[in-house]
């Protein structure tokens, strides 16, 4: 059985079930289970807590496993990262009080207060700066103004929570974040179980990723309507009933359908339908 670690709580946890559950893997119904056996796809999946992950799957007792990129530098564990999946994007940054310091140069003789201390104390050492790290559970934009710490690194996504504590973001991101896919450092590449998981998930992820675009065209319009879908390997392009006109099909970005739509409209195309793709293999 393939032993895989699930987050049990916070941000990644959700969406992590969602997408295996996508994915076409049993997955909890109750916030309170621990473990779940899938024994139709010989999986086991283990709830844990989302900062644990990559220390069990550094131990090689898990074979794989879902975390915050974020989570996985922090712990420092023997894990590498496989695959990301795309959500729970962050970035890593330090914020203060307006006027506290212009950037990292700054914090010599400053504490820091985070709860991602691996990260924190990595930077500081590569930019040779002499600062106190405090290591804080959560909610640490709270840390400045009860005077704990000068200076935060936190997660930021929309930004609202350094906005409500007026704080603001100081220096370059010290890290782009999203959920990732890891196992143990060095682990084969080869294992078949762990190849179909990762196959199922980039399905999923190419499954959000675009739609199916289906369209009939004038013959003598279809070079350049393909030019717009040229889908992934090359579109299907089949006859009509009526002559001179044919019918094509090709996956693309849903980001970019509506604007495709106009344009194929615009070259002649009617019938212009999108539909969504449920799963895929590419
Ligand atoms: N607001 C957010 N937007 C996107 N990702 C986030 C956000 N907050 C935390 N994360 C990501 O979630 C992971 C941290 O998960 P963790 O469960 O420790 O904290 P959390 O999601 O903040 O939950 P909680 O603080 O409620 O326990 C990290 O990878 C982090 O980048
Ligand atoms: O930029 P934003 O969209 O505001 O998101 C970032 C915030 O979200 C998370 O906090 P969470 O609510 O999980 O509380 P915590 O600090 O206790 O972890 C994170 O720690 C930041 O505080
Ligand atoms: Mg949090």
């Amino acid at each position: 059985m393939l032993r895989i670690a699930v987050p049990n709580k916070g941000s990644l946890s959700g969406p992590a079930s969602a997408i295996l559950h996508e994915a076409g893997y049993a997955q909890r119904k109750e916030s309170k289970e621990l473990v779940l056996v899938d024994p139709d796809n010989e999986v086991e999946f283990f709830y844990l807590r989302p900062r644990d992950i990559a220390i069990y799957v550094s131990s090689g007792r898990l074979d794989i496993g879902i975390t915050g990129r974020d989570l996985l530098l922090d712990s420092g564990a023997n894990a590498e990262e496989i695959l990301p999946l795309g959500f729970a994007r962050s970035t890593f940054r330090y914020a203060t009080k307006p006027g506290t310091a212009k950037g990292p140069e700054d914090f010599t003789g400053m504490t820091i207060a985070t709860s991602y201390e691996g990260i924190v104390a990595k930077h500081l050492a590569d930019q040779g700066i002499d600062a106190s790290v405090v290591h804080l559970d959560g909610a640490v934009e709270t840390a400045i103004q009860l005077g704990v710490a000068e200076i935060i690194a936190d997660v930021v996504e929309t930004g609202t929570s350094l906005r409500n504590a007026g704080l603001e973001v100081v220096g370059e991101p010290i890290l782009t974040s999203e959920a990732v896919v890891i196992r143990r450092t060095g682990a084969s590449n080869e294992d078949p179980k762990v190849q179909q998981f990762l196959r199922r998930l980039q399905g999923v992820l190419v499954a959000r990723t675009y739609v199916m675009m289906d369209y009939d065209i004038r013959a003598e319009h279809l070079e350049r309507a393909v030019a717009l879908t040229p889908g992934l390997e090359s579109p299907t392009v089949s006859p009509l009933h009526n002559e001179g006109w044919v019918a094509v099909r090709a996956m693309v970005p849903a980001r970019e359908a509506q604007r495709i739509m106009d344009d194929l409209y615009d070259l002649g195309a009617r019938a212009i339908l999108t539909t969504e793709i449920h799963a895929c293999r590419l």
